[in-house]
């Protein structure tokens, strides 16, 4: 019997992360981290296809995988139309989408075309799971104060999700039950409230929210207008600023909190300053996710590659605990959930959902 391989592709902010399964089992895994002075070099995100896709290539040759044994691949996907939570084909209406950005610019936007440009040179399916358009929000929650600037559902639902099923396995309970607060905090933060398993509400990191390692979050908005009016910065570079080279990056100049925990423990007081009211946003978000939930939360989880600083989760529990006890998933589960969900559709558990 041919054992399933799957290919796992998932760029995030400032990585591309991959890996090989076989079956369950994984083959090899690696995070590709992307420098913050080479992404720099790009207006915008779409431009880094070749960067990202050469280094997926170098690195599926350092690994000798040999890609007419792939059974399919699986990316993480991006900012489509709004989607429910599921496994899709990334078809051709899909990648138009992906490429002309119809949500906005994102990262994993690259997944399903650089999936699909391996894909369709091997003749491999490409599939995606929760994508970052993932839509399951209450309408109270999209109201803003202008008509015309809805609030939208954008967030990192795979991790999300992943991490509301892992928790729900974990503590023997239904996810249909489950109110939980997720912080997502990677490259970009994402605060969500989980109302019966459901994405009911979440900040959106691209625009609102905690800043994170690359991205301002929330501002003060006439500030913003009087910014773009200054003449200082064209359309692409406001942009650049709030995604890309906002919060941390903006302060401090690197996306990188390890690098930033080392300047704080040399006594660099700027650094402290601004990793602290990182954390202090963050904290502020949980709590404003709380009372949409309110206060009936079984336990805030804290996730993404932030969660392993010690440092930034303190501050964060200190803030915190008084809401739910705190769960910790350093990391997320991301490309564990990605080989999942094309294993569910391989051994026809799961049918894929068209995207139209
Ligand atoms: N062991 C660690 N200690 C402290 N910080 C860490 C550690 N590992 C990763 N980080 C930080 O986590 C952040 C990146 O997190 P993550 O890898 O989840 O983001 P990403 O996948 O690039 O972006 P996103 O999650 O927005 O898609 C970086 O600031 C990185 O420095
Ligand atoms: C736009 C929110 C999701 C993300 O930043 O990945």
């Amino acid at each position: 019997m041919n054992l399933l391989k799957v290919l796992v592709i998932n760029p995030g902010s400032t990585s591309t992360k991959v890996a090989l399964y076989e079956e369950e089992k994984e083959i090899v895994k690696t995070e590709i981290v992307h420098d913050i002075e080479a992404l720099k070099r790009y207006k915008s995100i779409i431009e880094q296809f070749d960067l990202r896709l050469n280094a997926i290539n170098d690195w599926i040759e350092q690994n000798n995988i040999n890609l007419k044994e792939i059974s399919a691949i699986v990316v993480r996907g991006g900012l489509i139309k709004p989607v429910q939570s599921g496994t899709y084909f990334v078809n051709d209406i899909m990648l138009e989408d992906l490429k002309r950005g119809v949500g906005g610019e994102h990262a994993s936007n690259l997944g399903g075309l650089i999936g699909r440009a391996i894909g369709d040179k091997h003749n491999i399916p490409v599939y995606t799971l929760d994508p970052v358009a993932v839509d399951e929000m209450e309408d109270v929650a999209r109201i803003s104060g202008l008509p015309e600037l809805p609030r939208k559902s954008q967030s990192h639902a795979l991790n999300i999700k992943a991490c509301v099923h892992r928790y729900a396995m974990e503590n023997g309970v239904k996810e249909e039950e489950l109110d939980l607060v997720v912080a997502h905090m990677g490259g970009g933060i994402s605060v969500a409230a989980i109302k019966g398993g459901k994405i009911v509400d979440v900040n959106n990191a691209n625009q609102m929210g905690p800043f994170s390692p690359e991205r301002t979050g929330s501002l003060p908005s006439m500030k913003v207008v009087d910014l773009c009016y200054s003449g200082k910065y064209s359309f692409d570079e406001m942009k650049k600023k709030i995604v890309g080279m906002g919060g941390m990056v903006a302060h401090l100049e690197t996306n990188d909190a390890r690098e930033v925990e080392k300047r704080i423990q040399n006594g660099d007081k700027k650094a402290k300053l601004v990793f602290e009211a990182m954390a202090y946003q963050i904290a502020k978000e949980i709590g404003r996710m709380a009372a949409v939930l309110k206060g009936d939360v079984k336990s805030i989880i804290l996730t993404g590659g932030l969660a392993y600083s010690k440092r930034l989760i303190e501050i964060i529990i200190d803030m915190t605990s008084f809401i739910a006890p705190i769960t910790l998933y350093p990391g997320g589960d991301e490309m564990e959930a990605l080989r999942d969900g094309a294993l569910r559709v391989l051994r026809n558990i799961e049918k894929p959902k068209i995207y139209s």
